[in-house]
């Protein structure tokens, strides 16, 4: 069983980029009724690697430098999930709210992470709890197991959606955003407030047309300040592996179920990790055997 502090390793995608290498960014969402998703994907996810991409040269040196960018896209618990996520240093996030304020599929686990950051972290005393989870108390003497500000070095943007006819308008959004940036995460342009009571210029579709437009210029400079002209991305995968590894174990806390998946990976590649090599050495002796 996999102990907390020590999750599975990581799916192997550079943090550290090596030069033109293919760079990921996720495109995180839910949804309820399917309009986030619909911006998620396939407006956001596959406008992406065309409007952040680049190729560029130097004068001096004639040399060129490209930054190829890829993108997927996935539920925003799935992120959370060590074995299908690879953390990137930039995550564009699309959700909506739902019930009571609450994170519609796809974002309840995840919105469960970010009340139990403003339950650990957040001043103003316990978050929103807007999934119905118990608040405060039996997680404060955890406070200290985790380094507050464990998001440094995630970078993210934010296209919320909900109706203004709801008291809990933008609850959700407005959750997620506060959680992520209490642990150190950096917003990326501006939030997106798509509005589903919006009429005229603020109808919903156009709100998120506009955002979707306006944003390709933070996200490129996000993705530029962190690179070197030959195009090595200073950040700092130990920065991310530690919000990864911090973020697990949360996770471990508020899921206890994960430990028993965490268990079973780590028991199926001990399995794999055992039996290739006596397969390759029974199949050696075979052929041999055979051989004489
Ligand atoms: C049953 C229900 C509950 C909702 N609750 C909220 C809410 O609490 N706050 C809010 O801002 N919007 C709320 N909304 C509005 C949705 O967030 C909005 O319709 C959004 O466009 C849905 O996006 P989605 O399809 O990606 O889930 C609710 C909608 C429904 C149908």
């Amino acid at each position: 069983m996999t102990a907390i502090g020590n999750p599975p390793p990581p799916p192997t995608n550079g943090n550290d980029v090596v030069e033109g290498a293919a760079e990921e960014i996720l495109v995180l969402y839910g949804s309820q009724t399917g309009n986030s998703e619909a911006a998620a994907h396939p407006e956001i996810c596959s406008l992406l690697p065309a409007k952040l991409s680049s190729s560029s040269s130097t004068a001096t040196t004639s040399r060129t430098s490209r930054r190829v960018i890829t993108s997927r896209v996935m539920h925003l618990d799935d992120f959370l999930e060590v074995e299908k996520a690879r953390w990137t240093r930039l995550v564009i996030i699309v959700t909506s709210s739902y019930g009571v304020g609450q994170a519609p599929i796809g974002a309840r686990k995840f919105r469960d992470v970010c009340d139990e950051i403003l339950n650990r972290y957040d001043d103003d005393g316990a978050s929103s709890d807007g999934n119905g989870r118990a608040n405060g108390g039996d997680c404060m003497d955890k406070k200290k197991n985790n380094d507050p500000r464990f998001l440094e070095g995630v970078q993210f943007a934010l296209l919320g959606l909900g109706d203004s006819h709801y008291t809990t308008f933008f609850k959700n959004p407005t959750t997620i955003h506060k959680a992520m940036t209490l642990a150190g995460a950096t917003l990326v342009g501006d939030i997106g407030k798509a509005d589903a009571s919006g009429t005229g210029n603020m109808e919903q579709s156009k709100v998120i047309d506009r955002w979707i437009e306006n944003i390709w210029g933070d996200l490129a400079k996000a993705v530029t300040c962190t690179a070197t002209s030959d195009n090595t991305v200073i950040t700092k995968s130990d920065q991310l592996e530690k919000a990864r590894i911090e973020t697990w174990e949360i996770c471990l806390e508020l899921f206890p179920e994960w430990r028993q998946k965490s268990g079973m990976t780590n028991y199926a590649s001990m399995m794999v990790a055992l039996y290739i090599p006596l397969i390759g050495i029974v199949v050696a002796l075979f052929r041999r055997t055979i051989s004489f």
